[in-house]
């Protein structure tokens, strides 16, 4: 079987409002990127590793390598305007079948578990996505009258999101559509289920500056 990883990193972090895209920011020391990047390397499967990123920081990023001796080998490739895009890109990358983890870069705390535990659920049912539980109550507004929902019926869904190679070659085949928020809801939409598997409180998306500082106190 071969592994890949794809992280996706061809964002701006217009919410982070940062002089550089979030994924350049350093957390205790070192990129975020770098963090996220490691964490794959260092599974014992070591995925090929598929950095998608926008063209205008490739040299940026090369500087960043040299600067950090960061040495973890990956493909650097062109990122597209959406995340969707950038996750085409990347899946062209892939000539072999096997298994696909693909994981946004401002997610950089992640577990062995977490990646075993995604990647074995996709190798046995063909994909696997990582959740956790709400811990706070819902509600949803609806022609403005808020409405209580069963907090178990639902989860919040996180990265890396794993896929048989075929099945997301043929998911991104299909034209983009606003309702695509993630990996999952591009298979989806062609009538396969969707396994999920259990996911980290700590596998936070780095997307405000709070989450930063967050972040930094979950690695301490
Ligand atoms: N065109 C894009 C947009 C997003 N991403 C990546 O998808 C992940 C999740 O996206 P998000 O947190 O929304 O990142 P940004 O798009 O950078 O942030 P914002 O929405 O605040 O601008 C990030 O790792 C981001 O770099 C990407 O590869 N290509
Ligand atoms: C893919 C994702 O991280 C799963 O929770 C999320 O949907 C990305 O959302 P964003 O708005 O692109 O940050």
């Amino acid at each position: 079987m071969k592994y890949y990883a794809i992280i996706v990193a061809g964002g701006s972090g217009s919410r982070m409002q940062s002089a550089i895209p979030k994924q350049f920011l350093e957390l205790n020391g070192l990129p975020i990127i770098m963090h996220t990047i490691k964490a794959f390397y260092q599974w014992p499967l070591v995925p090929k590793i598929i950095v998608v990123m926008h063209p205008d920081y490739h040299k940026f990023w090369k500087k960043l390598c040299a600067d950090y001796k960061f040495t973890v080998p990956h493909k650097l490739i062109e990122g597209g305007k959406t995340r969707f895009e950038s996750v085409k890109k990347g899946l062209s990358m892939i000539e072999d079948d096997g298994l696909v983890a693909i994981h946004d870069a401002v997610r950089p705390i992640i577990s062995t578990d977490l990646l075993i535990n995604t990647f074995k659920m996709a190798e046995e049912l063909g994909n696997a996505i990582p959740v956790i539980k709400c811990r706070d109550s819902i509600r949803k507004l609806q022609d403005g009258i808020s409405i209580g929902l069963d907090r178990e019926q639902y989860f919040l869904v996180q990265t890396p999101q794993c896929f048989q190679v075929k099945l997301i070659n043929e998911a991104y085949k299909q034209e983009y559509k606003a309702e695509f928020t993630d990996d999952a809801s591009v298979v989806e939409a062609m009538g396969v289920k969707i396994n999920l598997t259990e996911g980290d409180s700590k596998n936070i998306k780095i997307t405000f500056p709070e989450d930063l500082r967050y972040a930094e106190s979950l690695l301490k």
